[in-house]
Parts: C-alpha cells; sequence; structure tokens
C-alpha cells in the first residue's frame, strides 16, 4: 500500500503525489511512458529509495520503520538489475540466501531448482559479468524468488528477455500468484499485461492517471488505446526527418 509518494530531484518531480493500493493475491501492472516515474515509485516501494513524503507498506509493516519484516516479506528485482557480478549465478544465489540468514542445504536445493528451471542450468558457473541482459533479467528474478516472498516486486522483467523465456517467466509468475503469491511490475509491453494482469496502474508525469482491475482500465478498449488516451500520443506529420528519405 502507498499513500502520498512524492519524490523530487533538485527540480525534478519525480512522482508527485501517489496512492496505490495493492490487493493481496493480485498481478499489478504499472505502466506509463519513459520518465514517467515508475522506478522512482518501485524504488520507493520496496525500501530503495526514502520518499521526500509518504508512507509505505507491506502486509502491514512499513517500509522505512520496520524495514527487517517488510523486506522479509518482499522479493525485489531492481532497474538495471544491480548484481555482483563477479559471482556465478549459483554463488550469487547462495549469497543471497545466506544474507536472508536462510539455512545453506535449503539455500542450494532452492538454487539448484531455480537455475534448472530458468534454464539457467548451465549457466550456474559462468560469471553474472558474463551474461547477456536477458539472463541477467532471469538470475535476478532467482534471486528475488530464492527466499519464498509473499510478495514480487519487479521492474521490467520482460525488458530484453526473448520469448521462450517470457514465457517462461510468465508461466513461473502466474504459478506464484495462483499459489497465493502477489505480483506489482513495471512493462512497457501492454500484451503481456493484457494477458497477465488482475489489476493496472497507469502513471505519467509523476501521477496515476487510470487505476483499477484490468476490465475497469480497459472498458471495451485494448489497453494500448486507453494508454495512448491517457498520456497523450505525439502523431507524426510526416515532415519530420526528411532528410532520412532517399
Ligand atoms: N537519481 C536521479 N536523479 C535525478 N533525476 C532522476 C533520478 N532518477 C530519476 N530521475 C528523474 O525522475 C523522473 C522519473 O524517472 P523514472 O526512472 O522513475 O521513470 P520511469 O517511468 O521508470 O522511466 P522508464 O520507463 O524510462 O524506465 C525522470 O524525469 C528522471 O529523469
Amino acid at each position: 500500500m502507498l499513500r502520498g509518494l512524492v519524490k523530487r530531484f533538485d527540480s525534478t518531480v519525480a512522482v508527485a503525489g501517489v496512492d496505490l493500493t495493492v490487493p493481496a493475491g493480485s498481478f499489478y501492472g504499472l505502466l506509463g511512458p519513459n520518465g514517467a516515474g515508475k522506478t522512482t515509485t518501485l524504488s520507493m516501494a520496496v525500501g530503495l529509495l526514502r520518499p521526500d513524503a509518504g508512507d509505505v507498506r507491506v502486509l502491514g509493516h512499513d517500509v522505512w520503520r520496520d524495514p527487517v519484516r517488510a523486506k522479509q516479506l518482499l522479493g525485489v528485482m531492481p532497474d538495471g538489475v544491480r548484481l555482483f557480478d563477479r559471482l556465478t549465478g549459483a554463488e550469487l544465489l547462495a549469497y543471497h540466501g545466506l544474507l536472508r540468514g536462510m539455512d545453506p542445504t535449503v539455500v542450494d536445493q532452492r538454487a539448484a531448482e531455480l537455475l534448472d528451471v530458468l534454464a539457467l542450468g548451465d549457466a550456474g558457473r559462468t560469471l553474472v559479468v558474463d551474461y547477456s541482459a536477458g539472463m541477467k533479467k532471469k538470475i535476478g528474478l532467482a534471486c528475488a524468488l530464492l527466499h519464498g516472498p509473499r510478495l514480487l516486486v519487479l521492474d521490467e522483467p520482460f525488458e530484453a528477455v526473448d520469448p521462450v523465456s517470457a514465457a517462461l517467466i510468465r508461466d513461473i509468475l502466474g504459478r506464484y500468484v495462483a499459489g497465493g503469491g502477489t505480483v506489482v511490475f513495471s512493462s512497457h509491453v501492454m500484451e503481456v499485461v493484457e494477458r497477465l494482469c488482475s489489476h493496472v496502474a497507469i502513471l505519467a508525469a509523476g501521477a496515476i492517471k487510470q487505476v483499477g482491475t484490468l476490465d475497469e482500465v480497459r472498458g471495451d478498449r485494448t489497453l494500448e488505446q486507453v494508454f495512448v488516451t491517457v498520456v497523450g500520443g505525439r502523431s507524426a506529420t510526416g515532415e519530420e526527418l526528411a532528410w532520412l528519405s532517399r
């Protein structure tokens, strides 16, 4: 639950008072154009960036006043996936598990299973710095899932991911929600949001412009049509970039 979140960077108001209630068990898609404030909002929601104003609660626990309990319940894949990339995939998972105080045997079992399910089995012994962008997304997701969180917050989980891996991630997230988990993720891919999400919020210029269940937000249009209407598209006149034509 986010209440009145505000974040400024010098003169830029990145997030201008965001309220969002994510029901337990929902699959929540956060949409918005580049620079809308999605990453800033999600970073504040998971305790990575301190808001200038507002509150964040994860299943009743305040992320800033009760961070240990809130973060036990959270699995996070931040933007750009800042990972300790001089470790192998297996080592990175072991590091995450031990940092969270998990039993080493359980960490080993889960890490092997996650690497296998995410088709990173062979890459388990490769340094993460040598992974492709999509593989980094997948190991980032594995790190977020390792401790069995109740809420997953993922910043653009499908970016740079090939179609086979995207289907795999959709499947894993679908099963996670069916098993009682809650997912919040940001995305630019309307089809994925339409296919997966029970709830959608559209953010523009740091504020929520549309929010509700997928059907409420979409009405009888496609999500893309709603998005373009809400965000305000800029249509080309045909005169631009004439120098590109031969
Ligand atoms: N660390 C920072 N310092 C200064 N300005 C920032 C910083 N982080 C974000 N901003 C600004 O805040 C605004 C929101 O950025 P944010 O990264 O949250 O957008 P976004 O919706 O995630 O965009 P995208 O879809 O391109 O990833 C932008 O104007 C951005 O330039």
